[in-house]
């Protein structure tokens, strides 16, 4: 079976039971959403498609083959995530930010395995304060939010980026571009708007050509317009896409199906349609989000 498949998952952190029998296809071309309120275990749904939570519980395959996920090896499965924030490097330009996730060749997959990644625990970044990639193998330690002229060495990158021959920057250029950022390229990212820098993010996630698109809230911090633009990025997107997000209009507007956690369960699974007709959703989630 393609894409991306689990089967029964469960998570329990001690005595806590974070994830329980979760189980969804993202198949290619497809957008699933993840919705439920805070605390249902949207997040370690993630972590554990990257690696950084092993499940309890069930298995995943990724095109029909058992999935051991990495978040050093991530790029090379086809895997790519954005943050709920931003998390740029904030002392590299916008090119530079692509570049460290860009393949040299098509096919190839970039040296900077699990860039995208995010660590686990990970809060949501809200404008202006960006959170660091942590986990990342080319992050600086505690790297803060960028300013022009306040660099911050990114441990790990040098001027000969992992893909950083011509075709990788090729590739990094038509990524910035499909996202609408490209005459960005040389500012550094503290220079951009919030919008701007998430549409970074979504270039370094997309200039992998991954199979799975992780995306974790791509639509916070912006505002209905950039929202309405953001919606046709995703719409455009040709990968397996996994979406968590908390504004409704957008799930419902790009997802095929939507799977809705509550206390780490699955309280109902459908079209955009049966999500919103769900009583059980309307009680566990869409009341308290509307
Ligand atoms: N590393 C961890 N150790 C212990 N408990 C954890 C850990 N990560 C998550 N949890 C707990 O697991 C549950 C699910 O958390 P999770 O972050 O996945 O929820 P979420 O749906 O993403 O929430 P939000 O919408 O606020 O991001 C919560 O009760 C959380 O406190």
């Amino acid at each position: 079976m393609s894409g991306l498949v689990l089967d029964r998952i469960g998570v329990r952190f001690g005595g806590l039971v974070a994830l329980d029998g979760v189980s969804l296809r993202v198949a290619p071309g497809r957008t699933v959403g993840v919705i439920g309120p805070n605390g249902a275990g949207k997040t370690t749904l993630f972590n554990v498609v990257c690696g950084f939570v092993s499940p309890t519980g069930g298995s995943l395959t990724l095109d029909g083959r058992p999935l051991r996920p990495r978040p050093h090896r991530l790029t090379r499965l086809g895997i790519a995530r954005t943050l709920q924030g931003v998390g740029l490097f904030s002392g590299l330009t916008v090119l530079e930010n692509v570049l460290v996730a860009a393949p040299a060749t098509p096919g190839e997959r970039a040296a900077t395995h699990g860039v995208t990644a995010a660590a686990p625990g990970e809060t949501a970044a809200t404008p202006g304060k960006e959170v660091a990639p942590h986990g990342v193998t080319a992050a600086a330690p505690g790297e803060t939010a960028a300013t022009p002229g306040e660099e911050v060495a990114p441990h790990g990158v040098t001027a000969a980026a992992p893909g950083g021959k011509a075709g990788g920057r090729d590739r990094a250029m038509a990524a910035l571009e499909r996202c609408g950022v490209a005459e960005r390229a040389g500012d550094l990212p503290g220079m951009l708007p919030y919008a701007l820098r998430k549409r970074v993010a979504l270039a370094r996630a997309l200039v992998s050509d991954p199979r799975i698109l992780l995306l974790d809230e791509p639509a916070g911090g912006l505002s209905a317009r950039e929202i309405d633009e953001l919606r046709e990025l995703i719409a455009g997107l040709s990968c397996a896409v996994l979406l968590v997000e908390h504004h409704m209009d957008l799930v419902m507007s790009v997802c095929d199906e939507i799977l809705v956690l509550d206390f780490g369960r699955p309280v109902a699974h459908g079209t955009p349609d049966e999500i919103r007709a769900d009583e059980a959703v309307a009680d566990a989630y869409l009341g308290a989000a509307g």
